[in-house]
Order: C-alpha cells, then structure tokens, then sequence
C-alpha cells in the first residue's frame, strides 16, 4: 500500500487522513483539539507548539503500518495566523489568528498611509482587513518592540508546520496572498505595503522564499520522522491556506464550480485563472495553491454563532438538527447578527453578535437556534450578490465544513442562497485536498499526471452526491434577507 497524508490545521483541531494512492480511498482519519484564547479586545490566539502537539496526538492514533507507507505529505492551515520566529527559528509569541480583531486601528495606519483602501486595492489587489496578518505585524512592532526586534522570519500556521516537517522557511502563493503583503497581480511582495509596516527596518528580508504551488516545500527531517512517525525523506509539498487546499478537495480548479464551508468561519469561493479584484472590497482577492486564483468570501462567524446559541441552550451538536427544525424558515421572526467576533465582511470589527425581531411568542430555543443557523448563510448571500457582481453565476455550490453535516443547515443554504447545495462523501476537503496536492508535487517530480484538474477528476470520486435544490421557502427567505440587510445597516452605525 502508497499512501498520501493530507494534515489539515483548522482553528479548531488538526485532522490527519492518510490517502491510499491505488484504491484511490481513505484509509484511515484521526484529530485532536486545540484551546483558543480569547480576550474582550477581540484578541484571538494559540499557541504555535499546540498545533504540534495536536499533530502528534493525530498521528499517534494512526496505525504504524499506514504511517510507514507513506510518500508524501501535504498540509493545509488556517489563514492568515503570524507566527514570528526568532533567528533560530523560535517561536517568538503567542499566534494572533484569522479571528483576531484586535488589530483594527493597525488595519487603518497601513490602509490609510497606503493611500487609502481604493488606493490600496489598486496597488496590491486586497485592503488590510481585520484578520489579515500584515496589521499583525505592525501591531507587535507597536506592542512588543523588543520581540519585533528579535522577528527573523514571518510565517503562516501551515508554512510553520511545513517548517517542523521539513526543517524549510518557504511560502506559496495561495496562503502568501492573506497577508495582504502580495502584489497578486504580479505575484510578488508589494514594496508600498511592505514599507507601510515599516519604514526603517526592510520587511523584505523577513518574508519567506515564495514556491510555486506544485513545488515541494521539502523532505521529512529526521526529527520530524521521528516525531510523528512517519517516513524519513518523503515529500511535502508547497501546502496551503485552509480555503485554497479545500477548493482541490472540492473541486474548485477551474472556472465555473463554487464551495461554501461551514467551518468555524464561513467561507465562498471559486476559481479563476486570472486574478479577480473586488473594487468594492468585500471579495478577497487572493491567489490559489494549484497556479492560479481562489476569489473568496469570508465571515469570521459561522458554526461561532451556532456553537454560543446551542452551549447557551445545552444542546448537543447531534441534536441541532431536530431541534432547528421545529422552527420553520424565518425562525418565527428573529434575525441573528452573528458577530460574536467582530467582523470581517461586512467590514465590522467592533461589530457585535446581537438578536433582533424578539416578541411575546417567539423566543423559543428552536427558533434561536435556527436564528444562529440562518445568519451565517445569510452572511454568505451578501458575498454571492458580490460575486455575482464579479461575473461568477454557480449553478451549484459544493458544501463542505462541520457545518455541512447538518441536513437541515444544507437545505436552509440552497433555500437562502437560491442556488442547488452539493454534498459529496469527501466531507474533510482540506485534508484531502492536502493529500492531492502532495500528489500532484510527487509527480512533478516523479513523473505522472501533472495536470491538476485532471487529477482531481481522476481522484475525487463520490459515490454519495447529493443534491438539495432551492425549496418552498426561497420566497420567505427573500424577505428574510432585506430584513436582514435593513437591521444591518442601522446596527452597523453603532458598531463603527
Ligand atoms: N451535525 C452538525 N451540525 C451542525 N454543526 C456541526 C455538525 N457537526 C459538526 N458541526 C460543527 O462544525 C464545527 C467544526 O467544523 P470544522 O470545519 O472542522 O472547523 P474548523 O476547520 O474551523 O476547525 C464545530 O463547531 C461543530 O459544532
Ligand atoms: O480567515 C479565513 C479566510 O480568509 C478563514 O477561513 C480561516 O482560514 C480559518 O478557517 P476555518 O478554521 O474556519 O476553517
């Protein structure tokens, strides 16, 4: 037996899959938590070395046969994390994560002495928004002189673990483009925005070698062998952002096909070959991790609104569904604001999660909880209205995310979004994902099937496509929406 290990850093745990090459199959999975710090500033962090000991948690539940057969690893990350590393290649702090929005007055320094966001947008394609790992920098620059003193190399979460793997400091595009560092049109650092951060000390020298997505990263190490028992030598490949692996183990390698996750933050993306700028702001342009570009939607608060909503209301997951669906669409007249973390899109970071429409009848925890489920779909309706804006007009959407387990949340999204929801078996698309992408390296440098759309053809079989096409209540939730946006709108002058 071959196999490929996909390892997939989510905010919430690290999953490892093993892929058999031959069988063209899963053959074993496994994952283990991680905590996250939270602070009312909108601070959101981990600790780097937590990702590692998650890893190895994982790994330590895999067969020692299937580990052995390995030959070669892909790794897919949550975005935009900075991790800062010492000379020695020392962690240097705690990472402040994707969902960070602490940073909000450092997004503004570098827009504004950028020229502004439609300046901004002009020059390197995407704004800092909260999140984005460049206010990061300048905020321990501004917070933490001392440690920025020490920074040696900035890295994402993925690029740190291919770092532990590989002994390598190396970035690819997909990932590099949500540091909103990139010039995504020529695909190099962006000196003005570099320089924005920090106009006495050359940034430059601090960002990693970039690699194409078909490149390898590196080779396991010795330690990195011994450390999660996996084969000593074999390739890992260029990696990537979360988003950018899980479009592969969607699918979305070319024009045409869209996936919404359901993960901790909501996401809906396609892909393009050439880049896809959003003069408006609200679609991120970034690049993807097979060659070409990943234009993508992203709230910070998805399963974040149903997971407060059902530990509130001592729910267990497996009883979200019979739950929601004693409400009926529209939840009996409640609308959640689901930014429990500030928000990205709309541009929010001081936003707040906050329940509107309630009367005499209708707070109920089914109708609460169904709120919590409907507002993160109705985040991502906003971004498809922008999509569409930007020429893309999907036919079908592929789910995928924990969310995506949910029957009932699959049917309110085709309902809300108008649009027929896919659900295919490869639920974890970011570690498959991972695991082609390590494919698709191994054969550059091997020899095979080098194409990426037709391994993907070739790889992602389903046997279990199913398809929940738009309902009786689109027309329900069309005013559901324009209430939203009308309670968006006025709330939104509170939370600038
Ligand atoms: N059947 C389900 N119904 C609703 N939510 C679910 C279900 N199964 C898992 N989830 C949610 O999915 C989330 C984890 O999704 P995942 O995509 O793994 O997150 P991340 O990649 O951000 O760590 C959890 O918050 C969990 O509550
Ligand atoms: O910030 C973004 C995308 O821009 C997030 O999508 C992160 O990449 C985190 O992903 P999940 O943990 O929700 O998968």
């Amino acid at each position: 037996m071959k196999t490929l290990i996909g390892i997939d850093n989510g905010t919430q745990s690290t999953k490892v899959l093993f892929f058999d090459v031959e069988k063209k199959e899963i053959v074993a999975t496994a994952s283990a938590p991680h905590k996250l710090i939270s602070r009312e500033d909108g601070s959101r962090e981990q600790e780097a070395s937590w990702w590692i000991d998650a890893a190895v948690k994982a790994f330590n539940q895999i067969d020692d046969k299937i580990k052995k057969s390995a030959i070669a690893v892909g790794v897919s990350g949550q975005q935009h994390g900075f991790v800062p590393l010492d000379k020695d290649g020392k962690v240097l702090s705690p990472v402040k994560l994707w969902c960070d929005t602490s940073t909000g007055e450092q997004c503004n320094t570098i827009n504004s002495r950028v020229g502004g966001i439609d300046e901004i947008i002009s020059k390197a394609g995407n704004p800092v928004y909260a999140g984005y790992t460049a206010s990061k920098i300048l905020w321990l620059k501004e917070n933490h002189p001392d440690i920025y003193k020490k920074m040696a190399t900035i890295l994402l979460p993925h690029d740190y673990l291919n770092y532990v793997l590989t002994g390598n400091l190396v970035m690819e595009y997909g990932d590099a483009s949500g540091t909103a560092l990139l010039d995504v049109r020529k695909r190099v650092w962006s000196k003005e925005v570099v320089e924005a951060l920090d106009s006495d000390r050359d940034l430059m020298e601090a960002l990693p070698k970039l690699v194409e997505a078909h490149e390898p990263a590196g080779y396991v190490t010795k330690e990195a062998s011994k450390l999660f028992g996996i084969p000593q030598g074999i390739l890992v490949s260029s990696g990537g952002g979360d988003n950018m692996i899980a479009a592969i183990g969607t699918g979305v390698v070319s024009d045409g096909v869209m996936t919404m996750s359901l993960g901790t933050s909501g996401t809906l993306y396609g892909y393009s070959d050439k880049p896809v700028i959003d003069k408006d702001g609200n679609i991120a342009a970034f690049c993807s991790s097979t060659g070409g570009y990943l234009p993508l939607l992203c709230t910070m608060n998805c399963t974040v609104s149903t997971e407060i909503m059902r530990k509130l209301l001592s729910i267990e997951v497996s009883e979200i569904d019979d739950i929601a669906s004693q409400s009926e669409a529209g939840s009996g007249g409640l609308i959640t604001l689901p930014f429990f973390n500030g928000e990205r899109t709309p541009n929010l970071p001081n936003g707040k999660g906050t329940l509107v429409g309630m009367d005499m009848e209708n707070v109920t925890p089914s109708n609460i909880l169904r709120s919590s489920m409907e507002a993160a779909i109705l985040g991502m309706r906003y971004g498809l209205d922008s999509f569409k804006k930007l020429g893309f007009k999907p036919k079908e959407i592929i789910l995928t995310g924990g969310g995506s387990k949910s029957l009932v949340w699959r049917q309110i999204a085709a309902d809300i979004m108008n649009t027929t929801i896919v659900v295919t078996d490869n639920s974890e698309a970011g570690a498959l994902g991972a695991a082609i992408q390590a494919l698709w390296a191994l054969n550059h440098k091997e020899g095979g099937e080098k194409d990426i759309q037709k391994l993907v053809k070739d790889y992602l079989t389903s046997k279990n496509e199913l398809r929940y096409k738009p309902g009786i209540d689109v027309a329900k939730y069309n005013e559901v929406y324009k209430n939203y946006i009308k309670y968006l709108e006025t709330l939104s002058v509170v939370f600038k």
